[in-house]
């Protein structure tokens, strides 16, 4: 290894599910053929980092394990078979760390369905450390001038978000729904829509997120699910002909709302799944569904293309990421805040402390 790489790094690793994750020095690890190495300097905090600690999900995590999956950093060092990123660069380590490039959906650029793709701070170690491997052809490609303290929540929040609102087919001057309004995915959908020339509804709870959903990322009505008495009627009486929303994108951790959204959507509306709360169904009344058309899918992380473009909506002065940045150190104290649902936006870690 070059000399200004170190053999040793701070990390955060979980050694069962569950947790509680530790704060320690490990190995720096060398990049294989295709693959980088990234010094990351920045790592957003996902909900999907808190499910994999507790093992919400029907697919096991490698263990032990270093979670994280939005890291923006500078590649420091990088296999013989990668030739379009260059030590220096600054790259993203994002969900999808590799996928094969060769099979059905890789081909058809749905890598995030590729049955060999390797997910970072999953089943590959992620970036809540200093020095984190992903392939080379998947690494986001970070302009320089963008901070990557900023940019870090696109990586994962981000990228998903503008994929959903695309899935959605929702066209400008239409009104999408943001249930989970306030977390880190439902903060930059908001942005996204308003960027895209979508009015949007914000529901998530609290005076905090109400605050900033309609003062700080442009939503024209905020609905309290915890205070409001009739959630469905309220989301239709939020758009101006009271028909309800075009679309719906769902990225609350809470099952109910995936229960309500075939209800208060508009006819002909699309329903767009993302968060992933633990055990749940989706339920939608038959007759309801029939008559009003309403389409129902899941949307799932992004591509590369997705990613790019993506990272060019915040290059291009679009997106605001609401963030509070504290130490790598102090994982468990944002896990603790995130399991009471008391983040506002996105935390991220700065890895030098
Ligand atoms: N499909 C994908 O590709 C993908 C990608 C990233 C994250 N996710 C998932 O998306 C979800 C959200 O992630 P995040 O990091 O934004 O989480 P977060 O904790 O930052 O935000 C979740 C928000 O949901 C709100 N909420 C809880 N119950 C609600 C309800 N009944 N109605 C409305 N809002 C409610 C919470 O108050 C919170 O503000 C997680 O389940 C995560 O695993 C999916
Ligand atoms: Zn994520
Ligand atoms: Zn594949």
């Amino acid at each position: 290894m070059s000399q200004n790489i170190p053999e040793k790094q701070w990390a955060q690793v979980i050694e069962k599910t569950g947790g509680p994750v530790e704060y320690k020095e490990i190995p720096v690890q060398k990049p294989g053929p295709d693959e980088v190495l990234v010094n990351i300097k920045f790592s957003g905090v996902c909900h999907t980092d808190l499910h994999a600690v507790n093992g919400d999900w029907p697919l096991p995590t490698k263990l032990p394990l270093v979670g994280g999956h939005e890291g923006a950093g500078i590649v420091v060092a990088k296999g013989e078979l990668v030739q379009d990123i260059e030590i220096g660069d600054h790259a993203g380590v994002k969900w999808i760390n590799g996928s094969c490039l060769a099979c059905d959906f890789c081909q058809q650029s749905d890598e995030p369905l590729c049955a060999k793709a390797l997910l970072s701070g999953y089943t590959v170690d992620g970036s809540f450390q200093q020095y984190a491997i992903a392939k080379g052809a998947h690494v986001a490609r970070i302009p320089k001038e963008i901070p990557l303290d900023a940019i870090s929540p696109v990586l994962c929040a981000g990228i998903t978000v503008y994929k959903g609102l695309k899935e959605s087919g929702a066209r400008p001057g239409q009104t999408v729904a943001i249930v989970g309004a306030g977390g880190g995915l439902g903060s930059l959908a908001q942005q996204y829509a308003k960027a895209m020339g979508l009015r949007t509804i914000a529901i998530d709870s609290g005076e905090e997120k109400k605050k900033m959903c309609l003062e700080e990322l442009g939503s024209h009505a905020f609905i309290d699910f915890a205070t409001s008495k009739n959630v469905v009627k309220d989301v239709q009486a939020a758009t101006e002909d009271g028909l309800g929303p075009h679309a719906v994108i769902l990225v609350a951790v809470n099952e109910k709302p995936f229960q309500q959204a075939a209800e208060y959507v508009r006819p002909r509306g699309t329903v767009i799944c993302i968060g992933l709360p633990a055990g749940a169904y989706l339920r939608a009344p038959v007759f309801e569904s029939v008559i009003k058309m309403i389409t129902i899918k899941g949307s799932y992380v992004g591509n590369r293309k997705d990613t790019s473009e993506a990272l060019e909506f915040y290059r291009r002065g679009l997106i605001k990421v609401p963030y509070k940045t504290v130490g790598l150190s102090e994982l468990q104290k944002v896990y603790d805040l995130m399991h009471e649902g008391k983040i506002a936006g996105r935390y991220v870690l700065d890895t030098s402390k």
